[in-house]
């Protein structure tokens, strides 16, 4: 089975380490110095107080690794839709194209039923570069669970967890989907095939929505935000937005909103991704997280007006860090 990471950096490369030290064919694409880090020393993975450096195939031509049976996109969202078209040397006939990517993945829709399928999502998938590009039968759901970093280049440092929920569009145990999760047990990851992933991805949507934006405006951490009166009564009135529209669209959520914003609180003095990213002068994810629940809403006639303030305050914050908004 070949798979290739597409975007190796900290959660590509975290799983790519992982299946590389199991001994699967696996490749990753990467750029810049993390990538000649890897093609000069091998990938370094620093899990548990324990460092392994480990020889790894790295390229940043897509031609030079050919098809392949799954390719695992680990990008950022906005990252992904200009590279499809260099994506298509790794795509053969019965290549799998896995999203493990966060926010409102681009396939919500296909295979959903109703009258919304094959709605396409123009704030994660502008032009349908990947619903064109791809082709949404191709497309295996992912669920990124674990939290990693790049430390320098080409050392990855695992923070903690280890699961990669998968699920088809269909909700089927297909083989494709059955074949990838032995794969990445086998690497030691959990990766357990879901019937409904769009449960888990509001879920964990919820707090990418909320926690990330009202993060990077305050600056504060997890804990602080999910605590501090005010601001953790706007990241439940924008979950509570979401779990109207998110009901609408048939999702089930196992838990409440208090509890998922305890859950936020206990992973303590977190600095969310959204914030690194603006610290960092990065791009942030704003469409992916958080312009992508305001469409749902339009696409559901439902109102979303916190949601509508912080996603206006977060642009004009990126806009006036000199970033894409
Ligand atoms: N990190 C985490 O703990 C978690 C991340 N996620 C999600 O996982 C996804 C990936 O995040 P993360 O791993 O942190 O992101 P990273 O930025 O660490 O990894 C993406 C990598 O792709 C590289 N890249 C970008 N464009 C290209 C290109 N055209 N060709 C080759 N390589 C390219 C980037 O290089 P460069 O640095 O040069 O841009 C970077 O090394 C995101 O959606 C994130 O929200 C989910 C859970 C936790
Ligand atoms: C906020 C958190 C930990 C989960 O909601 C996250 O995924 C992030 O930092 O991007």
């Amino acid at each position: 089975m070949k798979i290739c990471i597409f975007g190796a950096g900290a959660i590509g490369g975290y799983m790519g380490a992982k299946l590389a030290e199991a001994g699967a064919d696996v490749s990753l694409v990467a750029r810049g110095p993390h990538l000649a880090a890897m093609q000069a020393n091998g990938l370094t993975l620093i899990e548990d107080g324990q460092s392994t450096t480990l020889p790894i195939t790295a390229s940043d031509d897509p031609e030079e690794l050919g098809p392949q049976d799954y390719v695992i996109i680990t990008l950022k969202a906005h990252s992904v839709p200009p590279v499809v078209s260099r994506m298509q040397p790794l795509i053969g006939p019965e290549t799998t194209v896995v999203s493990g990517v966060n926010g409102v993945p681009w396939w919500y829709f296909h295979k959903i039923g109703g009258p919304l399928e094959g709605t396409r999502l123009r704030s994660v998938d502008p032009g349908d570069a990947q619903w064109e590009g791809f082709g949404p039968d191709r497309v295996l759901g992912c669920v990124v669970y674990p939290a990693a970093e790049v430390a320098e280049p080409g050392v990855i440092r695992h923070v903690e967890g280890n699961r990669f929920s998968l699920g088809e569009p269909d909700g089927s145990k297909s083989e494709r989907a059955l074949a990838l999760s032995k794969a990445l047990a086998a690497a030691g990851l959990k990766a357990p095939v879901r019937p409904r992933l769009r449960d888990e991805i509001w879920v964990k949507l919820w707090g990418n929505l909320s926690f990330n934006p009202i993060s990077a405006l305050t600056h504060a951490t997890l804990e602080v935000l999910c605590t501090d009166p005010g601001t953790r009564a706007v990241a439940r009135a924008m979950m509570l937005e979401a779990q109207t529209i998110a009901e609408k669209l048939g999702v089930k959520f196992p838990i409440d909103v208090e509890r998922r914003i305890d859950g936020g609180a206990a992973v303590g003095a977190h600095r969310t991704s959204m914030l690194q990213d603006l610290d960092a002068g990065r791009p942030m994810e704003i469409d992916a997280l958080v312009g992508s629940v305001q469409e749902l809403g339009r696409v559901t006639s439902t109102e979303t007006p916190t949601i509508d303030t912080v996603l206006a305050l977060i642009r004009l914050r990126a806009k006036s860090a000199g970033l894409p908004a």
